[in-house]
C-alpha cells in the first residue's frame, strides 16, 4: 500500500491505472478506522481491480467546532491497520491545502434531502459532505465507491448527487457492522467513557424493541414516544427518532415495506446515529 498525500501524485497514478484499463474503487473515510471501514474495502472485492481508501477530516461538514477538534485522528495506526488487512493499493491522506485552495468558495447542495434528520440538527453538514465527496470522486476518478448504511441519509444524498450530476461512478451500499452488543461501529465510539460505552448499547436495543412493537401493530406515535423516553432514561439526549422511507427519506407508516427507523442521540457530547429497517 502506498501512502499518497498530494493530489498531483494521486492524479499521476490514477491516470496510469485508467490507461491500463483498471477499475478503481474508493472508500471515502475520515479515518480512525474500524471493522466497518474494512467491510467497505472488502465489499469492493471482485468489483474493482484497484482500491483507494481516503482519509480526510473534512472541516466544512462540521457545524460544531468542538466536534471537529475532538474528532479522533491517528494516521499511523490507520495505515498499519490497512497494511495488515491488505487489498488496498493507495491510502490517500491529503492535508487541507490539497482539498481547499485559498479562496475556495464552491458548495454542492443536494436540496430537499439535506434539511431533515441529521441535516436538521447539523446545519450545512450535508453541503460539506456533498462537496467533499464530489471532489474525492474527481480526484480519485473512481468507477465505484462504497458507503455504509450506518450513515443512511449520507448514502441517499450521495446517490442523488451522482444521479443529478451524471457522475461516472457507481455507489455500493454496505450493511452496518455492529459490535457484539449491537452498537454500530463508529469512530466517535472511541470518545465514550466506559460508563457511556456500556449505556450506548441501549441505542440499538431500544430501536429493536420499538420495531417489534410497530410490527405488532401498536400505535406508531406511542411506540416512538416510548422509545424516546427509554433512551432519555438511559442517559441519552435524543435529537430525532423518526420513521422514514428508505427510498426517499419521507415520513412514512410502519405498513410501508421501505419503512426504516432513524435515530440520532448523544451521550455527553458524543453524538451517535443508527437506523434499522422494519422488514
Ligand atoms: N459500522 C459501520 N458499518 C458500515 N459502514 C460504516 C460503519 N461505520 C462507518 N461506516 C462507513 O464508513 C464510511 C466513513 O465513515 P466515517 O469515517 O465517518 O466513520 P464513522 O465510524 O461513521 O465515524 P463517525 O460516525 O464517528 O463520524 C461511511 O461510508 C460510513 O457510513
Ligand atoms: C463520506 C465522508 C468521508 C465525507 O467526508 C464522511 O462524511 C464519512 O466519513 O462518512
Ligand atoms: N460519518 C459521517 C461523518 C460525520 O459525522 O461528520
Amino acid at each position: 500500500m502506498k501512502l499518497v498525500k498530494t493530489r498531483q501524485e494521486l492524479a499521476d497514478i490514477v491516470t496510469q491505472w485508467h490507461r491500463a484499463g483498471e477499475t478503481i474503487g474508493v472508500v471515502p473515510t475520515m479515518g480512525s478506522l474500524h471493522a466497518g471501514h474494512l467491510a467497505l474495502v472488502k465489499a469492493l472485492d471482485g468489483k474493482a481491480t484497484r482500491r483507494i481508501v481516503t482519509i480526510f477530516v473534512n472541516p466544512i461538514q462540521f457545524n460544531n467546532p468542538d466536534d471537529f477538534h475532538l474528532y479522533p485522528r491517528g494516521l499511523e495506526a490507520d495505515a498499519a491497520l490497512l497494511e495488515e488487512t491488505g487489498g488496498v493499493d493507495i491510502l490517500y491522506a491529503p492535508d487541507e491545502t490539497q482539498i481547499y485552495a485559498p479562496g475556495f468558495s464552491t458548495r454542492v447542495v443536494v436540496s430537499g434531502l439535506d434539511a431533515m434528520l441529521c441535516g436538521g440538527d447539523r446545519p450545512g453538514h450535508f453541503d460539506g459532505v456533498a462537496t467533499i465527496v464530489t471532489k474525492l470522486f474527481m480526484q480519485t476518478r473512481a468507477d465505484i465507491a462504497a458507503f455504509g448504511e450506518k450513515d443512511f441519509q449520507q448514502l441517499c444524498i450521495v446517490r442523488r448527487l451522482v444521479q443529478d450530476l451524471d457522475l461516472p461512478v457507481s455507489i455500493l451500499p454496505v450493511p452496518t457492522v455492529r459490535e457484539a452488543d449491537q452498537l454500530a461501529l463508529s469512530s466517535r465510539n472511541r470518545r465514550l467513557t466506559p460508563v457511556q460505552r456500556a449505556r450506548a448499547a441501549h441505542l440499538p436495543a431500544s430501536l429493536h424493541t420499538c420495531i417489534a412493537e410497530l410490527k405488532a401493530g401498536k400505535n406508531s406515535e406511542t411506540c416512538l414516544k416510548t422509545c424516546w423516553q427509554d433512551l432519555e432514561e438511559a442517559g441519552f439526549t435524543v435529537h430525532y427518532l423518526e420513521l422514514r422511507s428508505s427510498k426517499n427519506l419521507q415520513a412514512t407508516q410502519p405498513s410501508d415495506p421501505s419503512a426504516r427507523l432513524f435515530v440520532a442521540a448523544s451521550l455527553g457530547d458524543v453524538r451517535l446515529i443508527d437506523n434499522m429497517p422494519l422488514c
